[in-house]
């Protein structure tokens, strides 16, 4: 619905359920008692002159106002720029070599980075999250929709166009989770709050092996169930348009089901990591060594036949990671 049908027609008070942030906008107005149960015009028109004019404002500019700040809040939950593509162009090795790459990422496309611990993936994530212009150690540049970025707009992006999910989620609040997803979806201007905040909240569960509440504090959270309620939060409630995961499999959580949320929305996802089921997942793969890239791998229908039998073995080490953590023994012949 169209912002100015739903201020038209719609009670102050469903505006405010969709749009909890809306509420700001009459604290800033000094108008906290307003009739919540009428449309704005008739909420508005119910207040004594002076309570507007006190602020130069008229009825209809008051709308007027009211409209452009719910548009501006909307705006801010959808990317400035959509990325289309997202190209990586060669620097230097850790040997000051060159690194002789021009790889072109497609919306939609997921891309695992492997290689030796040390070689630099990470280093790779780094250089797309703060989009390198050739100034960082390994000197490449990252294009956006075929486009270099200048400083000023790669400070205005900063935070927007990238989401990062890292090692360590070390929460400092000492919020529930329901607290934490809704101070979230407050921030981020989400349009019904309380079911998105409610799909994370479930699909975190379903992510990680034990189950935890919304009442339960965010620092109380294992690792496993704290990066399963991020991942949930990233794919639910951020509109970045490019992913960067570091090493999801240390977690806990159901990795591909992972891969699968974030990706939605024809999302760049890039993820680094030692695991054959989620670097065989991918699209495609950057190998790294040294500290460059040093192949670009695109999964071919034998490797995703190959992936089949590896998850029936990964399953069985599953099955045994289970039994250890129930007590059983191990006994296998
Ligand atoms: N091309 C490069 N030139 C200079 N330094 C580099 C280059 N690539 C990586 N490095 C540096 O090498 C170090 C190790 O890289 P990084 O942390 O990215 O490794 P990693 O592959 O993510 O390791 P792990 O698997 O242990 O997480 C970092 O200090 C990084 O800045």
């Amino acid at each position: 619905m169209e912002f100015s049908t739903l201020v038209a027609q719609e009670k102050l008070s469903e505006i405010l359920t969709l749009y909890p942030v809306a509420r700001d906008f009459f604290v800033n107005y000094n108008l906290p008692d307003l009739a919540w149960n009428r449309p704005f015009a008739a909420a508005v028109a119910a207040l004594p002159t002076e309570r507007l004019t006190e602020f130069g404002m008229t009825p209809a500019a008051l709308q007027t106002q009211f409209l452009s700040f719910l548009e501006s809040m909307a705006r801010t939950d959808t990317p400035p720029v959509t990325v289309h593509t997202l190209t990586i162009l060669g620097g230097r090795n850790k040997s000051g070599m060159p690194e002789q790459v021009e790889l072109t990422i497609q919306a939609g496309q997921t891309v695992s980075i492997v290689g030796p611990t040390g070689s630099g993936k990470s280093r790779l994530l780094g250089d797309i999250e703060c989009i390198a212009q050739r100034d960082t150690p390994t000197g490449r540049q990252v294009l956006v929709n075929g486009n270099p970025m200048d400083d000023e707009t790669r400070f205005e992006m900063d935070g927007v166009l990238v989401a990062q999910l890292s090692q360590n989620m070390n929460f400092i609040m000492d919020l529930t989770v329901a607290e934490f997803l809704a101070m979230h979806a407050k921030s981020r201007f989400c349009a019904a709050p309380q079911a998105v905040c409610r799909q994370c909240f479930e699909t975190a569960n379903d992510l990680a092996g034990e189950p935890f509440l919304e009442t339960t504090k965010v620092t109380q959270l294992s690792g496993g169930q704290s990066r399963a309620l991020m991942i949930a939060d990233t794919a639910f409630m951020s509109a970045s348009p490019i992913v960067l995961i570091d090493e999801i499999e240390n977690a806990g959580v159901d990795r591909k089901r992972a891969i699968r949320l974030l990706a939605r929305r024809e999302k760049i996802v890039l993820i680094s990591t030692h695991d054959p089921i989620l670097a065989l997942s991918a699209d495609l793969r950057i190998a790294i060594k040294n500290g460059g890239i040093d192949k670009v791998l695109y999964t071919t229908p034998e490797e995703k036949e190959s992936l089949a039998r590896i998850e029936v073995m990964d399953n069985a080490l599953q099955d045994v990671r289970n039994r250890l953590r129930r007590g059983e023994r191990i006994l296998e012949k």
